[in-house]
């Protein structure tokens, strides 16, 4: 079928519905007029989107981690004690690496061998194998909101069965679940795939039930300059209100300079509600996300737990609607339960204790949002030109062209030509372009921000400052500053 950016019908959606539905056993009878009578009677206080309206009208930034384990028993113990001994406002499901490759027989061995060995072999929940009768028992044994967190490609089959266990939100999106997730899923498949979890949600809408869909704002979570992921984040956002979405969560990943951070998210939102009404989608609440450090982490716990520290205080000055939480395990793996509460309580105490306050607007903050926004529209504006109007198709051609371009991806989709680096201020600037077409005022800002360093330094602007900035927070710094 033709990519193109148009909402589907119900008879094409009905039609590829049958496909999806076969993919596992578990898919086979979910029926959607029962999912809606279901979806209806949930209570209030566990509708995510509902959840996130109230946090943004109260001007509360919600913290949220990431959780999940083989079985189902144990996923419930971990998300109760993360509720109780964490203080979680929002729940996640943060689903396996098998299920996010549809390897459901692999998923099978692995909740087997959980249950032999007593513990879980899997580094997540396997939704898909656990069906919605196994994931209604998770939703129905919680008492906040719960959403999908993952990673992707295909995820229609794991869509179709949480919404229809109550669980009313899903992470992901054609881009963002591909780019920095897989290494040869064609941009087409997945965007046409995410278009059909969208056109899910779309039905849901249609029939009076509110359902919250975030794109994966950090992408690879390596030095990725704000415009590139806020780029990704609204063009996910147009993608999903094309196909009936109407709550929306636009995601950033904390890069380290307060400033930038705060000025990035804000530019997220903003940015993202003029392109919603200029593209004519009316009625879409829109909150944000705001990820805590997603590169690497320091080991030492008490370092990590400053890592932690600086993420809920970024989120909390921004007015970010939800944070997500990492651990003082970050270095190491999945985390503990004990050190999962651990990071969401170091998180509640920062966001209390800034509840009233937020980061006033400054001269550096404006022109830091200028920027960014300036560089978003070239990025938007030039796929948009790419795909002849088509956004789907541009984004496509934008991805060929270079034009989106996301550092250190592993996906051959991806043209990966364009280099960061931070500058002397820690912020995160474009070192080489690529293939973007910015303009020579954009271009001359980034260069003399990282000449700024090169001469602080003592040394050349070049690809060494990537790399050492890679590193650095690891290694307890911001900068990675030549040694
Ligand atoms: C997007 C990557 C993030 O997801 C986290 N993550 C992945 N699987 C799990 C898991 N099963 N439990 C808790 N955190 C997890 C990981 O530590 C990293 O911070």
């Amino acid at each position: 079928m033709e990519l193109k950016n148009k909402k589907l019908s119900m008879d094409e959606f009905l039609r590829i519905r049958q496909e999806v539905l076969k993919q596992w056993p578990t898919g086979e009878g979910i029926d959607l007029e029962a999912n809606v009578a279901y979806l209806k009677q949930i209570p209030e206080h566990k509708s995510f989107p509902a959840k996130l309206r109230w946090a943004k009208e109260n001007g509360i930034t919600l913290a949220q981690p990431r959780a999940g384990v083989a079985l189902i028993e144990e996923h419930i113990e971990l998300l109760n004690f993360l509720d109780k001994e964490g203080g979680a406002d929002l729940l996640p499901s943060t689903i396996d690496s098998y299920t996010r490759q549809n390897k459901y027989n692999e998923c099978e061995r692995g909740i087997t061998e959980s249950r032999r060995e007593g513990r879980s072999l899997l580094n997540g929940f396997p939704g898909v194998n656990h069906g919605v009768h196994g994931c209604k028992k998770v939703f129905e044994a919680v008492n906040l909101p719960l959403q999908a967190r993952h990673g992707t490609p295909d995820a229609r089959l794991l869509s179709e069965i949480i919404h229809a266990a109550g669980w009313t939100s899903n992470e992901g999106g054609g881009i963002s679940y591909n780019i920095p997730y897989a290494k040869k899923v064609s941009l087409e498949k997945t965007i046409t795939d995410w278009q059909y979890c969208d056109r899910l949600v779309g039905y849901y809408e249609e029939q009076g039930i509110s359902i919250n869909r975030e794109p994966f704002g950090p992408l690879t979570g390596t030095l990725v300059p704000p415009s590139m992921s806020n780029a990704v984040a609204i063009i996910e956002a147009l993608l999903a209100a094309e196909q009936g979405v109407k709550n929306i969560t636009v995601g950033y990943g904390q890069c380290g300079n307060i400033v930038q951070d705060v000025a990035a998210i804000r530019a997220l939102e903003e940015q993202c509600n003029e392109y919603l009404t200029a593209f004519g989608y009316k009625n879409v609440y829109l909150t944000t996300v705001f990820h805590q450090w997603m590169g690497g982490f320091p080991q030492d716990e008490s370092k990590a737990f400053g890592v932690i520290s600086l993420g809920a205080i970024a989120a909390s000055l921004a007015g970010a609607t939800k944070v997500i939480v990492k651990t003082p395990h970050e270095a190491y793996g999945v985390p503990t339960k004990e050190a999962n509460a651990q990071g969401i309580r170091t998180t509640k105490m920062v966001l209390n204790l800034l509840r009233e306050q937020k980061l006033p607007l400054s001269v550096q903050q404006i022109n830091e949002s200028r920027m960014i926004k300036a560089e978003t529209q070239c990025i938007i504006d030039k796929v948009l030109e790419l795909g002849d109007g088509d956004l789907a198709v541009g984004t496509v051609r934008g991805f060929e062209a270079g034009v989106l371009d996301i550092p250190f991806a592993p996906s051959v989709y991806n043209a990966g030509k364009m280099m960061p680096a931070r500058d002397n201020d820690g912020a995160i600037r474009y070192l080489d372009f690529g293939n973007i077409p910015f303009s020579d005022d954009i271009k001359a800002f980034n260069r003399n921000k990282l000449e700024e360093r090169a001469e602080f330094e003592g040394r050349e602007v070049d690809f060494k400052m990537t790399i050492d900035d890679v590193y650095a927070v690891s290694k307890g710094n911001l900068i990675g500053r030549p040694e």
